[in-house]
């Protein structure tokens, strides 16, 4: 059992202010993934909780322990907390083959040789790498290295496995391998997992909740779905989503009954009760709209009064979708549609969008201010 409790950390280097007032609850069984750009500050939280660094501020709890307490100066030494950690580079024993470096935490912990076998097997299965099992760390790739790295990590059975982009070297298929073995083995074993990545298909594809970074702050803690779905604010809309959410700037109303949006997309109603508590106090403002692309629907002729006319700009077919770029007024939406479509440069074709499922948000102070329901 793992519960990581963050609270108040403030991490400084120098003058720099790194991490600003992060609090951070990961439950027992979480897969928990940091997620943002890079230089937001994911892997100093890894580190802070690993203890590999020490924080000014703040304190952090572990199954309701204090491991940190950084104004009493409390800092538990990495050995004292029930951890594994991956990092992005491997540092493997190079002078022991891939079962040695495997087996050597194992055997530190005197387990017995069927158990230390059973679980270097169950391993090298996992992450693929039977092949090279008595190869030493020079004699394998990059992405190799990096998937005994894991299977050192994940041998040893910890309840709380930390990774710093483990999957970064590897290849297209290997990646899309890897995280299901990953996402299979969290849900296995129960393992608490800290996750970082700056690939968010990653992050929607694994984790049991993701936490948004900006600059040292964390935006937005939810499930992957709500994250996507309702994004807290326009950073989080644009971040989460490939292809990205498409904007279109507008002017709303807000009335008893709800709000109007009216943009170079048309007039739209939104009902009170999908209104978020962020409206701006104003009754006219102004709005973005958020739609995704699969949120929008395409047709050569006009279904519906609603439909909204707009000129194909490009159409990409890619096998199993067709990314289609429109222009509506100025503005440029992108659409996904299934399968192949093509279209011709300049056509005129008409769009649907399913006004429950988009967001809006508040252009000023960029929170979310309409519900995807
Ligand atoms: N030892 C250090 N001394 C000074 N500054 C540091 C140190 N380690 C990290 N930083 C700075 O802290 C900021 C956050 O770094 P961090 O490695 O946590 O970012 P990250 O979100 O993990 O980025 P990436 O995805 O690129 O790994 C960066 O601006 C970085 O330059």
């Amino acid at each position: 059992m793992s519960k990581i409790e963050l609270k108040h950390i403030d991490k400084y280097y120098g003058k720099n202010h790194i991490l600003k007032d992060v609090n951070l609850t990961i439950e027992d069984g979480d897969f928990m993934t940091l997620l943002g750009p890079s230089g937001c500050g994911k892997t100093t939280t890894l580190r802070v909780v690993s203890g590999l660094e020490k924080p000014q501020n703040g304190t952090i709890l572990m199954n309701g322990k204090e491991i940190v307490n950084a104004a009493e100066a409390h800092f538990a030494p990495p050995s004292e907390r029930d951890l594994n950690l991956v990092f992005q580079s491997y540092a493997l024993w190079p002078h022991m083959t891939v079962r040695e470096n495997i087996a050597f935490g194992l055997n530190i912990q005197k387990l017995p040789k069927d158990e230390v076998d059973r679980r270097i097997e169950d391993a090298l299965a996992r992450m693929q790498i039977g092949q090279y099992v008595d190869r030493y760390p020079s004699e394998l790739s990059g992405g190799q290295q990096q998937r005994v790295a894991i299977a050192r990590a994940i041998a040893s059975e910890p309840h709380l496995l930390l990774m710093d982009e483990p999957l970064s070297n590897l290849d297209a298929k290997l990646r899309v391998d890897m995280r299901s073995e990953l996402k299979r083995l969290h849900i296995e074993t129960g393992t608490t997992m800290i996750y970082v990545t700056h690939d968010q298909v990653e992050a929607l594809t694994m984790s049991t909740k993701i936490a948004i970074f900006k600059e040292g702050v964390i935006v937005q803690v939810d499930h992957p779905l709500e994250l996507y779905n309702n994004p807290v604010n326009l950073y989080v809309a644009d971040f989460i989503g490939n292809p990205s959410i498409n904007f279109a700037d507008g002017k709303a109303e807000v009335g008893p009954d709800g709000m109007t949006v009216t943009s170079p997309l048309g007039k739209m109603v939104f009902p009170k009760k999908d209104l978020t508590d962020m409206l701006p106090k104003e009754k006219s403002f102004d709005a973005v709209l958020g739609i995704r692309p699969e949120q929008l629907s395409i047709n050569t002729t006009r279904q519906s009064p609603s439909d909204i006319e707009a000129h194909i700009y490009t159409s990409m077919p890619a096998g199993s979708e067709t990314l289609v770029t429109v222009k509506v007024g100025g503005v440029s939406l992108v659409i996904k549609a299934l399968g192949i479509t093509h279209y011709n440069p300049d056509q005129v074709v008409y769009l649907s969008i399913d006004l429950n499922k988009i967001n809006v948000f508040d252009k000023k102070s960029t929170n979310l201010i309409k519900y995807s329901v």
